[in-house]
């Protein structure tokens, strides 16, 4: 497992026994370590099954395993490799029982969540639920109940937002279901306060790995304490330059309080960046130069020089969206990079930015300029409303005391019950400690509900007990796919969607989506996992129902994009981690990035109110734009920015003058555009010509 791994790489592969930390920065191969290190483990007798590497995202975990699959073989499948939420679901499905949870047990998305709260607070407005929202995850995420929280609330507000937090306790406790918060809170609830649990995950586990460690959170930190006991078998990576979710609650401390914790903590530091070139690591270094430092780092790259780190101005936002799609256009004729392979594929590309908002004048550029692309971190697949729609029913076939399932499906398409009978069923509910399911059959809901109303309840409640029925008993590809085509008929789910919405082609797509999903839902019954891609593995068939199971466990799963040839449109927070040959820093403007720091609106979403920490945050935010790029780097900032609903003019982000650029070379090459339509136009006139050739075949 020593390949293409330097001496100090090595050294934390090799440390197999103790708790160690490798603490560099950006592209200096952590992530690499982490899946050496699974080898290297497995090699030395440790079974896959006992050892955990948690990503941050799914999408990272998809990657890492492929990874590990590429390097280890077939043992990788066996290894668990997650997410902290993920493996949360995992303890909490085994042990929740201790908690007063079923293992089919609910996991609420935002939306739900919102609408809880909503109905906790007395039918409140959407702005203060999520306000409520916000405050309650922060809470949870520092390990207080609601009782803590009322406990040490600062003032008026602080303690209605912990009597509603009780409520809203109260409800999910009722529905079965937890919270994202929850897979973090519980899973620390029950190692803290069971000792069986925690032997049994002591002995479960071998060795846990860690990646993006610092941007773990104070929870997240006593989960991992829990389950490395005393034997302390862990491997840590990180980057304290590469915090960025101090606003959610990551905290540094964790990187401060493991030397503490673990004496005898292996700390070992990697310098020689294998990602990005020189010119593209200098302004790296130079932006994060001004934060305070954890440690003492030099970072190195010996990849060359490179193409100087380019500066475009655009007028507003279309315009950069345009001169990002004619940079694509150009480095992909081959006109601006002149030293090395070319990387002229679209996967090649990433245009990164801020907010997820900002996406949308690429994503019309990119269109009409017919460049397939793919937005990642923002709307993925499993979060449209068509396909949450339909995981409602799947979350109410596993768990019927799943209440805020049961309202969509019930509603979704409309069934002829109106919002007075399902108000006076959610009073019966409330009033006697039942899910709605539950009540539904209840003979005294009779005596509050007229006939015709209980026939409605009743048919809908064997409906759905019928479906799930039959869902167990159907297993395999084609049987799945007749059944969910046949229950989508069944409940005139295209119509709904027609009904919906005003525009037809809207309507088609968000059909062709549903399709699809039942697709992939049927492959997966036909024993297809994500991480094979077709090869021929015996598979196991499952059933509709199983599948259901893990699909509505896992609202978030990432489509199966890993092949497709497309420019990657991400949020700098969704970035982390990843690299790019090619990447167009977007909105790169004064008060974008860093992010409009004098505060006169309440922003949410900032923990911290203290203005230093923050731009300190923002710059990290932008290091990591930085050094996602391999081999090419553009930042473009816009002259105009919208301010409400006005234009009002903008400057350069100050990140640009940190990046030290030398000012001979920082403005994109204003001929770019020509050499750009030149390339599309030789494109064309080859495509034209492929195209009349076709047309002669016989
Ligand atoms: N010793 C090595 N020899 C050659 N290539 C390497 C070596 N170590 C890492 N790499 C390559 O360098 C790139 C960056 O590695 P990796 O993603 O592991 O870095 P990282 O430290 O995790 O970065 P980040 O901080 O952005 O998460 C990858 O393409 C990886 O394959
Ligand atoms: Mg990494």
């Amino acid at each position: 497992m020593s390949a293409g791994m330097n001496p100090a790489q090595q050294e934390a592969v090799n440390y197999l026994h103790g708790p160690c930390l490798v603490l560099a920065g950006a592209g200096s191969g952590k992530t690499r370590v982490i899946t050496h290190k699974i080898g290297r483990l497995i090699q030395s007798g440790l079974a896959p099954k006992r050892i955990a590497a948690i990503t941050f995202t799914n999408k990272a975990a998809m990657e890492m395993r492929e990874r590990a699959k590429a390097l280890i073989g077939r043992d990788a499948k066996d290894v668990v490799i997650c997410t902290f939420h993920a493996l949360g679901v995992r303890m909490v499905r085994e042990d929740g029982h201790r908690v007063g949870l079923k293992p089919q047990f609910s996991i609420l998305d935002a939306d739900d969540v919102t609408s809880i709260l909503k109905d906790a607070g007395g039918s409140t407005d959407v702005a203060t639920a999520r306000t409520w929202q916000w405050t309650i995850s922060k809470w949870k995420n520092m390990g207080l109940n609601a009782e803590q929280a009322a406990a040490q609330a600062a003032d008026d507000n602080e303690a209605i937002t912990a009597r509603v937090m009780a409520l809203y306790e109260e409800r999910l406790t009722a529905y079965q279901s937890v919270d994202f918060d929850d897979l973090i809170s519980l899973p620390l609830r029950l190692l803290r306060d069971h000792e069986e649990v925690r032997a049994k995950w002591q002995s479960v586990l071998g060795h846990v790995l860690v990646d993006e460690y610092q941007d773990t959170n104070a929870t997240q930190y006593d989960v991992l304490k829990y389950l490395v006991g005393d034997a302390a078998r862990f491997t840590a990576v990180g980057d304290d330059d590469q915090s960025i979710y101090g606003w959610r609650g990551a905290t540094l401390d964790n990187l401060k309080k493991l030397p503490v914790d673990f004496p005898q903590l292996k700390v070992i530091t990697l310098e020689q960046n294998y990602r990005s070139t020189s010119a593209i690591l200098r302004a790296a270094n130079n932006v994060i130069g001004p934060n305070p430092k954890l440690y003492p780092k030099t970072l190195f790259s010996e990849l060359g020089e490179g193409e100087p780190v380019r500066v475009v101005d655009a007028d507003n936002e279309e315009h950069e969206a345009e001169r990002a799609v004619a940079r694509i256009q150009s480095l992909r004729a081959g006109a601006a990079v002149t030293q090395g392979p070319q990387y002229q594929e679209f996967r090649h590309f990433a245009i990164l930015y801020r907010a997820n908002h900002q996406a949308k004048p690429f994503e019309k550029a990119l269109r009409k300029a017919a460049i397939p692309y793919k937005v990642s971190g923002g709307t993925g697949f499993f979060d449209r409303a068509e396909i949450k729609d339909l995981c409602a029913w799947f979350r109410l076939w596993i768990n019927h005391d799943d209440d805020p399932a049961f309202l969509r499906c019930i509603t979704t398409p409309k069934r002829g019950i109106g919002h007075q009978t399902l108000g006076k069923l959610g009073e019966f509910a409330t009033q006697y400690k039942l899910s709605l399911f539950e009540s539904l059959f209840t003979s005294s809901l009779s005596s509050l509900l007229p006939a015709k109303a209980m026939d409605g309840l009743h048919e809908f409640g064997r409906y759905v007990t019928d479906l799930e029925y039959q869902a167990r008993r159907t297993v395999g590809a084609e049987d799945s796919l007749a059944f969910m085509l046949q229950w989508l008929k069944d409940i005139d789910y295209e119509k709904h969607l027609y009904d919906g919405e005003d525009s037809e082609k809207v309507a088609a797509a968000r059909w062709t989506n549903v399709l699809e999903f039942c697709d992939w839902m049927a492959a997966r019954a036909g024993g297809q996992t994500d991480e094979d891609s077709g090869t021929t593995t015996v598979r196991e068939t499952k059933s509709l129902l199983e599948v259901a199971q893990t699909i509505a466990l896992l609202s978030t799963i990432n489509q199966r994009e890993k092949d497709a040839d497309v420019v990657t449109l991400s949020t700098l927070h969704a970035s982390k981690g990843l690299e790019w040959p090619h990447v167009i820093l977007a909105g790169v403007t004064e008060g974008m990035l860093p992010f409009k720091l004098d505060d006169d609106e309440g922003r949410q979403q900032v923990v911290s109110d203290d203005i230093t920490q923050r731009l300190q945050e923002e710059r990290r935010l932008m290091y990591v734009g930085i050094t996602r790029a391999q081999r090419s780097l553009a930042v473009s900032w816009t002259k105009k920015k919208k301010k409400g609903r006005e234009m009002v003019s903008a400057q350069p982000s100050r990140f640009i003058k940190e990046m030290g650029l030398d000012q001979a070379t920082v403005k994109e090459d204003p001929r770019e555009k020509l050499r750009a339509l030149r390339a599309e136009f030789a494109k064309k006139s080859q495509d034209n010509a492929a195209a009349a050739l076709a047309a002669q075949q016989p």
